[in-house]
C-alpha cells in the first residue's frame, strides 16, 4: 500500500462526534467510505488514522459505505459504448474535481449519450460487472459483510447501470443510492423508449447528495460509525456535513485526485490494504476430549482457508488437561502428531491446532471461546478463566449437563455468562464424535440469544457434512442435550436386558415426554418445537443407539443380571478409557430437583433454599427419570426400567435388605402399599 500522509491538520470531529452514541441494535452495522474534511478537526491526522483503523477493526462500532467500486465511471463507459467518449469524459472530470455542478454535468452527459433501454441492455451484456470491478473491492465487501457490517453503495451514476454491479457485490438494492433515468414511455406497450433526463429528486443528483444519502441511512439505522470510501470530491463531501459520514478513506487505485488525496486522512491505492486491516477472530477451544477434538477439527478446517476475506485467525489454541500419555506429555504428542491419541485416535486435527496446557494461555486474546469439557469440570474451568477472557468475546458451550446448587439449577451456558461476563450460545445435536470425525452427515443447532454471535459460530463450525441451524431457544436446546443422557442410560438398560426395539422405542418416547415436561417446568419459556429439533429427538435417538451412556449402562446391566455387579466408575474407566459419562451425574443432579426433601438416595440432600427446589416432590411426574435414578443407585433392579410407572411408586420408601423377587412383583408390592426396596449391590 502506498500511503499519502496529508499534512498535519487541526482537530477532526468525525469519530469524536459519534463516539458516545450507542447502537440501538448491535447487529446492524454499516461500513461507510467517507471522504474528506472541511470538518473542524478534533485530532491530528495520525490520531484520525488510528481512529479509522480502530473503527475498521472494532466492528461493533465500525461502519462503512463504499463509493468507488469500478475501474471506470459507468457513464463514461456507456458514452464510449455509444461512441461519444471524449465529450462525456471531459464533463465527468469537471464534475469530479468540482469545477462543474453535478446536476449540470449529469444533464449534459445524458443528453450527449442519448441511449435507449436496448442500448443499456447491450451495454451491460458487453461489460459484465466482474470485468469492471476495482481490484479487491469484492473481497473487501465480502469481508465486511461476513463480519456483520452493512455495506452501502452511493453512486453519482445511474441505477440502471449500478444495480447489476451491486447485485454482483452482494449489496441489496435497498442499500444502493444512485440516480434514476427518466424515460419516455410508449403509450401502446407501456415500455420505456427514449431517455429524457433524470430524476432530480434523488439525493445523488446534487452536490452534497452523498452526505444527504448517508443522513437518510442513519435516520433509518442506528449506526455508531459510518466510514466513507471514495475517490472524488463528491465522496469527500460525505464527511463535510452534519449527519454525514464520520470517517473518510480516500481511494486512488483508479484515479488519483490531488484535492482528495490532500484531504484524506488515510489514502490507499489498493482495497486489499483495507481487507488486511480488518479484524480476524481468534478462536480458543477449552477442552480436548472426543467431542472437543471432533469439533476443533471442523473449526480448524474452516479457519484455515485460502480466502482474503476470511474472518478467522488460522491458528486455534486448544486447552488440554495435561496428562501423561505413554511416558510423554499429551500436549507434546498432540503438537507433534496433530492427533489426540488418547481421546480421539485416528483423526488428524489440523496443523493449525496448537495444544496448550495452560487454560489462561489458550483463552488469552480469544474472540470466540468454545467450551467442551465434561460438565462436572466446567465450574472449575470458569473459575480459572474469571477475569482472563477478552471483554466482548463470545462463548459457545458444547457441553451437555447442568449444575445443581442449593439455590437451584444452573445451565452451563448460564455459568459461563455469570463467571466470564460474556455471551454464551450452545451447540447441541446428534453429534457422536467419531461419526463426525468420519465426516458422516450430522445436524446441530446453535441455540442463541445474540444472533450476530450465533451466525459467526455457524461459520466457524459448519461443514458440508455438519449442518447447522440457528435456534432462538438456547435454554431448550441445552436442556435437551443435558436430559437425553439420562434416557440413554435407560436405553442401555433395555439393551442389557436383551429387549428389542419396541422396548427401546418406549423408553425413548417416554424419555422425550419427561425431557419436555421437566425443561418447561424449570424454564417455561422453552419452546415446544425445540424437542422436535436435532437437539431434541435427534440427539435422543442417536445417543440411545450409539452413545457412551448407552454402552456403559448396557454393560452395567449385564453385569447386574449376571450376578457379578460392577460399578459405573469401573466400567467407565474400562470401556471409555478416560472419556467421561455424563448421564449418571446428570441423573443424580436432576433427581435432587425432583425428589422430596427427605429421601433415601445415597447422596445426601442439601437444604434447599430456592423456590424451585422447595417445590420438589415431582417424582410421580417423572416416572422414567426417577426409576432410572433408583436403578443406577441400587434401589431397584434394572428390569424396572420397562416398568417405570411402578418403579416410581417406590419412591418414598427407604431401601432395606430384601430379595430381588420382592421388588420384581410390582402388583403385590402395590397391594402392600409400597414394598421395602432392596439395595442392589454395585451402585454407580
Ligand atoms: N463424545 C461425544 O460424542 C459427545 C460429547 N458431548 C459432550 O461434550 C462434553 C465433553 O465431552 P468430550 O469432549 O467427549 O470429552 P471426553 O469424555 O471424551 O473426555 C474427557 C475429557 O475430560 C478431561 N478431563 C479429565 N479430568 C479433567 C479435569 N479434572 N478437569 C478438566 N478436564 C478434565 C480429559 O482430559 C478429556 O479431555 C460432554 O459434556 C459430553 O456430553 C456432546 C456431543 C457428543
Ligand atoms: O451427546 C452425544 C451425542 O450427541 C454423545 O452422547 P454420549 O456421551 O452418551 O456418547
Amino acid at each position: 500500500m502506498r500511503t499519502v500522509e496529508a499534512p498535519a491538520a487541526g482537530p477532526l470531529g468525525g469519530a469524536a462526534a459519534v463516539a458516545g452514541v450507542p447502537a440501538a441494535d448491535d447487529t446492524q452495522r454499516l461500513l461507510a467510505a467517507v471522504l474528506a474534511t472541511a470538518r473542524p478537526l478534533a485530532r491530528t491526522r495520525a490520531a484520525h488514522k488510528a481512529a479509522l483503523l480502530a473503527a475498521l477493526q472494532n466492528l461493533p462500532d465500525g461502519y462503512v459505505v463504499a463509493g468507488t467500486v469500478t475501474v471506470n465511471d459507468s457513464l463514461d463507459l456507456l458514452a464510449q459504448f455509444m461512441g461519444v467518449k471524449e465529450q462525456v469524459e471531459a464533463l465527468t472530470n469537471q464534475a469530479m474535481d468540482g469545477s462543474l455542478s453535478l446536476e449540470r454535468a449529469l444533464e449534459e452527459r445524458l443528453a450527449i449519450i442519448d441511449c435507449s433501454p436496448a442500448d443499456i441492455k447491450r451495454f451491460i451484456a458487453a461489460h459484465p460487472p466482474a470485468s469492471r470491478l476495482a481490484p479487491g473491492i469484492k473481497e473487501l465487501i465480502t469481508a465486511l459483510q461476513a463480519r456483520g457490517v452493512a455495506v452501502y453503495l452511493i453512486s453519482g451514476g445511474f441505477r440502471e447501470l449500478t444495480l447489476p454491479i451491486a447485485a454482483y457485490l452482494g449489496i441489496p438494492k435497498s442499500h444502493v443510492f444512485a440516480n434514476r433515468m427518466n424515460w419516455q414511455w410508449d403509450d401502446e406497450t407501456g415500455a420505456p423508449t427514449k431517455l429524457v433526463g433524470f430524476d432530480m429528486s434523488e439525493p445523488t443528483a446534487h452536490n452534497q447528495g452523498k452526505p444527504q444519502a448517508i443522513a437518510r441511512i442513519r435516520q433509518r439505522n442506528p449506526y455508531n460509525t459510518v466510514v466513507m470510501i471514495g475517490d472524488g470530491i463528491t465522496d469527500l463531501e460525505a464527511v463535510q456535513m452534519t449527519g454525514g459520514a464520520d470517517l473518510f478513506i480516500g481511494y486512488g487505485g483508479v484515479v488519483e485526485r490531488p484535492a482528495v488525496a490532500a484531504e484524506a486522512e488515510w489514502y490507499v491505492y489498493d482495497y486489499q490494504a483495507l481487507v488486511d486491516s480488518l479484524a480476524r477472530y481468534r478462536v480458543a477451544m477449552i477442552g480436548s476430549g472426543a467431542w472437543a477434538c471432533a469439533a476443533v477439527r471442523m473449526m480448524a478446517q474452516n479457519t484455515k482457508v485460502d480466502d482474503p476475506a476470511d474472518e478467522f485467525v488460522d491458528e486455534i489454541r486448544m486447552w488440554v488437561y495435561e496428562e501423561d500419555y505413554q511416558g510423554r506429555k499429551l500436549t507434546e504428542v498432540i503438537n507433534e502428531t496433530h492427533e489426540n491419541p488418547k481421546y480421539f485416535p485416528g483423526f488428524h486435527l489440523g496443523d493449525n491446532v496448537v495444544a496448550v496446557p495452560s487454560i489462561e494461555e489458550a483463552a488469552d486474546g480469544a474472540d470466540l471461546i468454545v467450551l467442551c469439557a465434561p460438565h462436572q469440570f466446567i465450574h472449575g474451568i470458569c473459575k480459572q478463566l474469571m477475569g482472563k477472557v477478552k471483554p466482548g468475546a463470545a462463548a459457545i458451550s458444547l457441553t451437555k449437563g447442568m449444575r445443581v446448587r442449593p439455590e437451584g439449577p444452573q445451565l452451563i451456558s448460564q455459568m459461563v455468562r455469570r463467571y466470564l461476563n460474556i455471551d454464551c450460545a450452545v451447540l447441541m445435536g446428534a453429534n457422536i464424535a467419531t461419526d463426525i470425525g468420519r465426516e458422516q452427515l450430522s445436524e446441530a443447532v446453535i441455540g442463541y440469544d445474540n444472533l450476530d454471535h450465533a451466525e459467526r459460530f455457524k461459520k466457524l463450525f459448519q461443514r458440508p457434512y455438519f449442518r447447522i441451524s440457528l435456534l432462538p431457544d438456547p435454554v431448550g436446546a441445552e436442556m435437551c442435550g443435558t436430559l437425553k443422557n439420562i434416557v440413554a442410560l435407560g436405553a442401555g438398560m433395555v439393551d442389557g436386558l436383551g429387549l428389542g426395539p419396541n422396548s427401546k422405542a418406549t423408553i425413548i418416547r417416554q424419555g422425550l415426554v419427561e425431557m419436555r415436561r421437566f425443561s418447561r417446568a424449570l424454564y417455561p419459556s422453552v419452546r415446544e418445537d425445540t424437542f422436535l429439533e436435532c437437539c431434541g429427538v435427534g440427539d435422543l435417538v442417536a445417543t440411545c443407539y450409539g452413545g457412551r451412556n448407552r454402552l456403559v449402562a448396557e454393560a452395567w446391566t449385564r453385569a447386574q443380571m449376571d450376578g457379578s455387579p460392577r460399578t459405573f466408575e469401573e466400567l467407565e474407566s474400562e470401556l471409555l478409557k478416560g472419556q467421561k459419562l455424563q448421564g449418571v451425574l446428570t441423573s443424580n443432579e436432576v433427581q435432587e430437583i425432583l425428589r422430596p426433601a427427605i429421601h433415601p438416595a445415597p447422596c445426601p440432600l442439601r437444604v434447599p433454599s430456592s423456590p424451585i427446589l422447595q417445590k420438589r416432590h415431582w417424582e410421580q411426574d417423572y416416572p422414567l427419570f426417577t426409576t432410572i435414578n433408583r436403578i443406577i443407585n441400587g434401589y431397584l433392579p434394572p428390569k424396572f426400567v420397562v416398568d417405570y410407572e411402578v418403579g416410581c411408586t417406590f419412591s418414598d420408601l427407604a431401601p432395606t435388605e430384601g430379595s430381588d423377587d420382592d421388588v420384581g412383583a410390582p402388583a403385590q408390592s402395590r397391594s402392600r402399599g409400597g414394598p421395602a426396596v432392596p439395595a442392589v449391590s454395585g451402585r454407580g
